[in-house]
């Protein structure tokens, strides 16, 4: 195969991960013009494309070299590479990325007496996760059929076809609405940039790194807030000790006013109206909260 000049980078096309995924690129600048068939992005301003397919279908793309790097759900990566035979290229997890949080779990029907893994033993359990599953089975010590489905998983019990699930979890919801309870958890899992074990090594591992850097200053400043206030001198110490947690506040004097100063704190998450109300009784005034959009250290 030619080696291609450009990073190609595989993701959903439609589907939970999709407007997150490119508003995550476009916050690294990247941004794409769509092909007519809407499978191919031509990346505009930096030499970096994209695939738009079944979500199922990125781990095997980027260990065929068809795709550089994949943002997709931590299970589905996983169970490919449980699947995967020894000889295809490694991939690995190069960064978590903050969203399509869920879970990989275990659930009964909520009538079931159910105390610990080994009551699933000789039981038949429903996944679309059969590596992940028998993964577990197996450090459990349990022997289980698993039963293995493309989908609507939670419906197999009152179908007959299977005594428990393991399937995806988020709010719970899904389980109430099928009389299922939640026992045990598999996997936590978001969002994630996967690509091959090592980087390529011509310009394209130079691009990964570029985007790498770009992602881990999105990433970072993306729960961040930055606080301004004022404060006396006097106030300064109670004031600083309410700070929500981040790196040192930088200090600043106010023009005139020889006994005030201007706080500037890079605060790790939300600041609440909870928290300025106290930092304000505690001397400061003048307090904004900003968004951060970008951050380069
Ligand atoms: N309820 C949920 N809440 C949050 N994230 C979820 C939820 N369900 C699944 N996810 C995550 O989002 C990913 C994509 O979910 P989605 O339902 O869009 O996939 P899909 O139906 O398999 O789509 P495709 O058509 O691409 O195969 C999942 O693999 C998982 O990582
Ligand atoms: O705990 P909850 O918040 O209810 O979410 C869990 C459900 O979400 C996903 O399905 P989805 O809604 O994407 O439908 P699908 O199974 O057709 O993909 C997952 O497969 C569960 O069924
Ligand atoms: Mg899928």
């Amino acid at each position: 195969m030619k080696p291609r000049d450009r990073l190609r980078i595989a993701m959903q096309k439609s589907g939970r991960l999709t407007e997150p995924a490119l508003e995550l690129l476009k916050r690294c600048g990247l941004t794409f013009r769509q092909s007519r068939d809407k499978l191919f992005c031509f990346g505009e301003g930096e030499p970096v494309d994209l695939l738009l397919v079944r979500d199922d279908d990125i781990p095997g793309l980027i260990s065929q070299g068809v795709c550089d790097l994949g943002i997709v759900g931590r299970n589905v990566l996983n169970e490919y590479r449980r699947g995967a035979d020894g000889d295809a290229p490694a991939l690995a997890e190069w960064r978590p990325l903050g969203f399509g949080r869920c879970r990989l779990s275990i659930a009964v029907p909520q009538d079931m007496e159910y105390r610990e893994p080994s009551d699933l033993g000789g039981r038949r359990i429903a996944t679309s996760y059969p590596g992940l599953l028998s993964e577990w089975l197996k450090v459990q010590d349990v022997s289980a059929t698993v039963v293995t489905l493309a989908g609507s998983v939670e419906i197999a019990p009152k179908l007959g076809t299977a005594d428990a699930i393991c399937d995806l979890v988020q709010s719970g919801g899904t389980l109430v609405a099928n009389q299922l309870r939640e026992t045990d958890v598999l996997l936590q899992s978001e969002a994630v940039l996967a690509g091959p074990d090592a980087l390529p090594a011509d310009e394209r591992g130079d691009m990964i790194e570029l985007l790498l850097k770009r992602l881990d200053g999105v990433i970072q400043v993306r729960e961040s807030r930055l606080l301004l206030l004022q404060t006396s001198r006097t106030s300064l110490d109670a004031v600083t000790r309410l700070l929500p947690g981040g790196p040192q506040p930088t200090l600043l004097p106010v023009a005139g006013q020889p006994d005030q100063l201007m706080l500037q704190a890079l605060c790790a998450g939300e600041v609440s109206w909870r928290q300025l109300e106290e930092i304000k009784k505690a001397g400061a005034r003048e307090m904004f909260v900003l968004p951060v959009e970008k951050m380069l250290a």
